[in-house]
C-alpha cells in the first residue's frame, strides 16, 4: 500500500500529525462500518492518525478507554457487517452543554481537532452545536482550570472541524437520495413480509405489520408497495382508523405503519380477525 508521499498534507500548522476522530451514534445501520472502513484508511493513507470513539457521544463525553486509536487492521473485514464495531448508542447528557463541554475537553485532551460523527439527524444536529459552541466550551475550560496545560492546549487548538455523514435506516434527511442503512433495512422487511403474506393466506388472517423509521413513512411506503399491502399508515397522512373499511377474511391483508403509530391511530382496538 502506498501512502502519500507529500510529508506536509498530514501536518497542522503548528506540525503535528493531524488527528481524526471517528463515532457512531444513535439507530445502527447497514453500512456504518464500510463508511468507519473508507474513512479510516484513506485518512491513514494521507498520514492522519485516526482514533475510534466507543458508544457514541456517550464515548466522547467518557473520554480515557473510549477514544482508541484505529490502524488499517482494525477495520479489516467489516465491510459486509450490519452494526458498528465502535457501538452506538444515544446519549441523554449530550444534550445539554455540560455534556457537549466534557466531549469538547476530551479532544482538547486528546488534541483531536477532526470529528467525523455518523448518525442520524439527532445525532448530526448535536454534532453541529458541538462544532458552533467550540469556541465557548474552550473559553469556559480555560477560566475551569481543571486540566492542567489546558490553557497551553487551547492555545493551539483553534477550531474544530466536524464532519457529519448521514447512516439511518429512517431516510430522514432532506436533500440527499438514501441515508446509509435504509436500503438494507427495505430489503429486510421485503423479506419478512413476503414470508408473513403466505401464513396470512393460508390461514386468511389479517396482519399488521409495524416497521421502523420513526416519524418518517419511506420504509413503511416502499414497503407497502412492493409487498402488495392492501392499507398503509404513515406519519406523513392522517387517517381516522373507523373509516378504514376492514375486510374479514381476506386473504392477504397486510397493513405497514412505523413504528410508534399504532396508538395515535387506535389501531390496539382493532377486532380480532
Ligand atoms: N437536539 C440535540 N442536541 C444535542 N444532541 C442531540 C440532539 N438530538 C440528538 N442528539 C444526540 O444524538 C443522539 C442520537 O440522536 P437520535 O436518537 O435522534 O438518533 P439519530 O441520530 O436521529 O439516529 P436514527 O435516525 O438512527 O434514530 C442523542 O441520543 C443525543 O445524544
Ligand atoms: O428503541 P429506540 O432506541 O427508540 O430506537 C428506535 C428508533 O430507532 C430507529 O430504528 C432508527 O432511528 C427508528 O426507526 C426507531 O423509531
Amino acid at each position: 500500500m502506498a501512502f502519500h508521499s507529500d510529508k506536509s498534507q498530514h501536518l497542522d500548522k503548528i506540525g503535528n500529525v493531524k488527528k481524526l476522530a471517528i463515532l457512531t451514534s444513535g439507530g445502527d445501520s447497514q453500512g456504518m462500518n464500510a463508511t468507519i472502513r473508507a474513512i479510516t484508511r484513506v485518512a491513514i493513507y494521507h498520514g492522519i492518525d485516526v482514533y475510534g470513539i466507543y458508544e457514541g457521544f456517550n464515548g466522547l463525553i467518557q473520554g480515557g478507554e473510549m477514544i482508541r486509536r484505529l490502524s488499517w487492521d482494525h477495520v479489516s473485514g467489516i465491510i459486509q457487517k450490519g452494526g458498528t464495531i465502535l457501538g452506538t448508542a444515544r446519549c441523554k447528557e449530550f444534550h445539554d452543554k455540560k455534556g457537549r463541554r466534557c466531549a469538547i475537553q476530551n479532544l482538547l485532551l486528546n488534541k483531536i481537532q477532526y470529528l467525523c460523527v455518523i448518525g442520524g439527524d439527532g445525532s448530526l444536529t448535536g454534532a453541529s452545536l458541538l462544532s458552533d459552541e467550540f469556541d465557548e466550551h474552550c473559553l469556559t475550560i480555560c477560566e475551569m482550570q481543571s486540566i492542567p496545560d489546558i490553557a497551553s492546549i487551547s492555545s493551539k487548538m483553534t477550531f474544530l472541524n466536524v464532519l457529519g455523514i448521514v447512516a439511518s435506516i429512517d431516510n430522514d434527511m432532506c436533500d440527499i437520495d438514501m441515508t446509509i442503512g435504509t436500503d438494507s433495512a427495505l430489503h429486510r422487511i421485503i423479506d419478512a413480509a413476503d414470508s408473513i403474506k403466505t401464513t396470512a393466506g393460508s390461514h386468511q388472517r389479517v396482519f399488521i405489520i409495524e416497521v421502523m423509521g420513526r416519524r418518517c413513512g419511506h420504509l413503511a411506503l416502499m414497503s407497502a408497495l412492493t409487498t402488495e399491502a392492501d392499507y398503509l399508515f404513515i406519519p406523513e397522512v392522517v387517517i381516522n382508523i373507523s373509516k378504514v373499511n376492514i375486510i374479514y377474511l381476506h386473504a392477504t391483508l397486510v397493513w405497514l405503519l412505523p413504528n410508534g403509530s399504532c396508538s395515535s391511530l387506535g389501531a390496539s382496538d382493532l377486532p380480532y380477525v
